[in-house]
């Protein structure tokens, strides 16, 4: 893997910024393909990235190559895809059109399904699978803010691509399992719909039982899909996932001592699907419940709760006006 040439981004928004612009703070070649509206943001108040341990990084916007145009893609070493799962085939066809046949592709995103998207269409180049599991926050005039804590893994391979895209600020760490990996990643997010769904933020979600506890039923849902299925999730915390439906419907005190021990999380973390709805923008939950949904119905296991959260999500989709801000109880819908 040639080192020396760019690092593109493939679909710059909250992760690709942030991913994006840590590299480039590290005087790593980095060039993002962008909307219009991003690269006027980024043009307009450069990169200004915060994170929850306080530190804070500023860039010129002339650090990084900005551009709408996937010529971008020339002479990449390495792409990074950070589209939405339902972005991934278009960004695909662009990168190969333009990306060189010997750039390593590594995917960034949620869900399980995209990078057999990208193999399919991007024929003998190498593709990687990726998972992020910390939290950015798009904050407007070029601020994007690391809200939870976490290593990003990706899948290992020959020339240690984990460890040629770690520098200060961004670490990477390589992984045997990313598969049971991104199924894990997963089942964590089966909670983005009801983050996005009580309109709270995770850090307020997660310190009250009742949405901790519709988290653990869904979660308990969606792990006895995989059980039946023969799937393996792995965690990327020291608690196992099948444990962690136990540790949500916890007593606050025990809860959060433990939560505290394991991972780092501040007030502003918001997910991405919620980010979705705020937007007006689709969200990836057939994706995501979609995944497991499928794979529940393929093994003959029951999943009503999340069925229900997928027919929300997409109700508030269609109203598009944000997020609706429901109760626990409307979600079981006993109220
Ligand atoms: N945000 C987070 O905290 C986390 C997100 N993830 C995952 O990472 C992935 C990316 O999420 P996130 O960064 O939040 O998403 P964003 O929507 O913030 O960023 C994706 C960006 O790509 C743009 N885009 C899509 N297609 C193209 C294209 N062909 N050319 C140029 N730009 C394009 C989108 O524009 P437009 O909207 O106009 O289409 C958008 O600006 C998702 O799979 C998500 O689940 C994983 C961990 C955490
Ligand atoms: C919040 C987090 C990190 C975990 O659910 C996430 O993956 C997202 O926002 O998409």
């Amino acid at each position: 893997m040639n080192t020396d040439r760019p690092i593109v981004v493939a679909g710059a928004g909250a992760i690709g910024c942030f991913v994006g612009g840590q590299l480039a703070a590290a005087d790593r070649r980095v060039a993002l393909l962008v909307r219009p509206r991003v690269k006027t943001e980024i043009e307009r108040f450069g990169l200004r990235l915060t994170d929850f341990g306080g530190s804070e990084k500023r860039l010129d916007a002339g650090r990084l190559a900005l551009s709408e145009d996937p010529a971008i893609f020339r002479s990449a070493g390495i792409v990074l895809v950070t589209v939405k799962s339902a972005d991934t085939a278009d960004v695909a066809d662009q990168i190969a059109q333009h990306a060189p046949q010997d750039a390593v592709i590594v995917s960034l995103q949620n869900g399980v399904g995209n990078v057999a998207v990208l193999q399919e269409r991007l024929g003998a180049r190498r593709v990687l699978a990726g998972m992020v599991p910390f939290n950015v926050v798009a904050m407007g005039e070029g601020r994007f803010h690391r809200s939870t804590s976490g290593d990003i893994t990706v899948g290992e391979d020959a020339d240690s691509t984990a460890a040629a895209l770690s520098v200060p600020g961004l670490n990477l760490r390589a992984s045997r399992d990313i598969a049971g990996v991104q199924w894990g990643k997963l089942i964590i997010n089966l909670n983005n719909a009801l983050s996005a769904l009580s309109d709270m933020p995770l850090a307020a979600q997660l310190a009250n039982r009742d949405w901790r506890r519709l988290f653990a039923d869904q979660m308990a849902e969606g792990l006895a899909a995989l059980r039946a299925a023969g799937i393996t999730p792995a965690s990327a915390t020291p608690i196992p996932p099948n444990w962690t439906p136990t540790l949500l419907r916890l007593p606050d005190m025990i809860f959060n001592a433990i939560l505290g021990r394991t991972m780092k999380i501040d007030p502003e973390a918001r997910s991405s699907m919620w980010q979705d709805l705020k937007q007006g923008r689709k969200t990836e939950i057939d994706y995501l419940q979609g995944a497991v949904i499928a794979l529940a119905e393929q093994n003959n296991v029951n999943a009503p709760l999340m069925r229900r959260i997928v027919a929300l999500i997409k109700q508030a989709e269609t109203a598009g006006k944000g997020p609706p801000g429901l109760s626990p109880q409307q979600i079981r819908g006993v109220a």
